[in-house]
């Protein structure tokens, strides 16, 4: 690990911002790299890539390829402490998605009477409702909600528990959530009762666990992850889900839109609907067969 952690800042057009994203995406050496990227200044078109590599060779990687495309400003900031993620996000805005509104401790008394609102404060697990990726599967989620009503539903790489939480705060019986990463599940399960929300967390890989499975099948699926995962495990989520059910599918770029549609494409799913936030794509497919 990195003797102090460091956030990795590139600024430049569109354009290069996003062909260096795409070269972030396929360095296999940087598969665990996270990042995001974002429109800064839409007046003077300016888009943002911040990276928060967790080793000193991630790091490394990831300078040199952003430094590699010209047009670029790349900037590497030190972080102060562990706490340096919840730190960075701490004072956020709340967000409005739809129906749902999601907000920190410090916007305790900035709540709205008619939206479902979650709580959810910056810390150490991916899902704080600002991200690209979330927001659009919120507002997916938003939308389907105005014609269908989904009783059970799985959340795949649930980070916070924000999505799963949404589904037991609007009405879902049966609420489950599975991370790879222990700490994540943690914090998703006492997010869960902070919220006063049925939703249970589990630790698991992938979607085999029998906590998981034995809760199945589901009338709805959201995999926030990358592109990659979302692809490998097209064929689980598929049946995880009833016929006619639905994937809510976010964490890939709207370039890598292509290959995932086509994997559940190829699954008998049809696209519904696609959303875009930032550079970052929401897709959602229904199992036809
Ligand atoms: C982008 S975050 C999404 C968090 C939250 N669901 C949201 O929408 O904000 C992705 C999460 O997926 C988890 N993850 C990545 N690959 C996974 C996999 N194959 N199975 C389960 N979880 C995975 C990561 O640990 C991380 O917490």
């Amino acid at each position: 690990m990195s003797e102090s952690a460091v956030q990795i800042i590139a600024r430049g057009p569109r354009f290069i911002a996003e062909t260096a994203a795409e070269a972030l995406d396929a360095d296999p050496m940087l598969e665990g790299a996270t990042y995001s990227i974002l429109e800064e200044d839409e007046d003077r078109g300016i888009w943002r890539i911040d990276a928060f590599p967790t080793t000193d060779e991630e790091a490394e990687g990831v300078e040199a390829t952003l430094k590699a495309h010209d047009g670029l400003s790349v900037t590497v900031e030190k972080l102060a402490d562990a706490d340096w993620l919840a730190m960075s996000l701490s004072g956020l805005p709340p967000v409005r998605a739809g129906r749902f509104f999601v907000y920190g401790a410090h916007d305790q008394g900035r709540v709205p009477r008619n939206t479902v609102n979650l709580k959810i404060d910056a810390g150490a697990a991916f899902g704080t409702g600002h991200h690209g990726t979330t927001v659009g599967c919120l507002q997916a989620f938003d939308e389907l909600l105005k014609r269908e009503r989904f009783e059970r539903v799985l959340d795949v790489g649930c980070g916070t528990g924000i999505l799963a939480i949404a589904a037991a705060k609007s009405g879902s019986k049966v609420a489950v959530g599975t991370d790879i990463d222990a700490p994540s599940v943690r914090i998703a399960n006492e997010n869960a009762k902070l919220n006063m929300a049925d939703a249970r967390f589990v630790h698991a890989s992938g979607l085999n666990d029998r906590k998981v499975r034995g809760q199945g099948p589901y009338d709805l699926v959201f995999a926030n992850i990358l592109a990659p995962p979302l692809v490998s495990l097209s064929q689980d989520i598929k049946e995880a889900l009833h016929i006619g059910g639905v994937a809510i599918l976010s964490g890939l770029l709207r370039t890598q839109e292509r290959r995932v549609t086509a994997a559940y494409l190829s699954r008998g799913f049809v696209l519904e609907r696609r959303i875009h936030r930032d550079a970052w794509s929401a897709l959602v497919l229904r199992r036809m067969g």
